[in-house]
């Protein structure tokens, strides 16, 4: 894709701009819904944005259109000045990290450690698998591996499909950082987790994305988590955003306030029985 860069772009900060997004579903049926609504949002180059909301919400929707999994119906997305509105998914998985909920998805259970490594890091354009891989990369992936402290750097012939899920959490983020994205998209990517993993893997996520300083979304059905990380909170209902809470109001405010705010917006009680158990 050519560099056409946007105005936005070359004179603000701007990592990810959503501009008016639309997604219906069974457009036409009696099952028509619209799961995305004139959806605008700016992400800094940076920010680390949690994102909550009720079930069905569009939280989901909202990082399937960022990805590509499908194409809008009308709107734009703007990555780092690309218009990406059009680009396939595959292309897009080149700048774009998922990880998501579930363990088994974002690894290949048969191959080793080493080899999904090589796999992610082949995809992101580097030489990877197909090529030999030498000494270098070895130590590479290696040293990479055991900056995240879990000590799966002494299995890297293990095949990930005898990982514990947590460890297979740990080897997705590492292949979706490996070559730092321009965006990360982490979807709920701690709740199939027992709480202590979930912890471990919740700081092992901080820490890279503070190491590069990725422009990061996090999907989380805990509140508690979803307004003490990272540096914005934004609740989404019925496909659009309907709070976008900064650093410093968010420090301000209790989780008794959001669910207060939630409430005066939509004029109902917040309905998502996965986040009232962890409040
Ligand atoms: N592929 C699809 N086909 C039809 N409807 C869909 C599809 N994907 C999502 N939807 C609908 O769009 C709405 C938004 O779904 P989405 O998964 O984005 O919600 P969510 O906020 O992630 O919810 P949850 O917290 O329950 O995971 C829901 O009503 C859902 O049923």
């Amino acid at each position: 894709m050519g560099k056409a860069m946007t105005d936005n772009a070359v004179t603000d900060n701007a990592m990810l701009k959503i501009n008016s997004a639309v997604k219906v579903f069974a457009k036409g049926t009696p099952n028509e819904h619209v799961a995305l609504d004139s959806l605008n949002l700016t992400l800094n180059k940076g920010d680390f944005v949690t994102i909550v909301g009720s079930n069905g919400a569009g939280k989901s929707t909202l990082f399937n259109a960022i990805c590509g999994t499908f194409l809008l119906d009308s709107g734009s997305i703007i990555l780092d000045g690309d218009d990406i509105t059009y680009m396939k998914e595959h292309k897009r998985s080149h700048v774009i990290g998922r990880v998501f909920q579930d363990p088994m998805k974002g690894t290949a259970p048969g191959m080793t450690i080493e080899e999904n490594i090589a796999l992610a890091y082949s995809r992101a354009g580097k030489p990877g698998l197909g090529f030999a891989l030498n000494k270098k990369d070895k130590e590479f992936f290696r040293n990479a591996l055991a900056d995240f402290g879990m000590g799966l750097e002494d299995r890297m012939k293990t095949k990930v499909g005898l990982l514990s899920g947590g460890q297979r959490q740990v080897v997705t983020l590492l292949m979706c950082t490996l070559v730092p994205p321009k965006v990360l998209l982490l979807d709920e990517h701690t709740a199939a987790l027992d709480p202590a993993t979930a912890e471990k893997v919740m700081e092992i996520t901080q820490n890279v994305v503070k190491k590069y300083n990725l422009t990061t979304m996090m999907i989380t059905h805990n509140l508690k988590s979803a307004m003490e990380t990272g540096n914005r909170t934004i609740m989404m209902d019925s496909g659009n955003i309907i709070l976008d809470i900064d650093e410093q109001s968010r420090k301000a405010m209790s989780l008794d306030d959001l669910l207060k705010m939630y409430s005066a917006k939509t004029r109902q009680d917040f309905d998502n029985d996965r986040m009232l158990l962890t409040r």
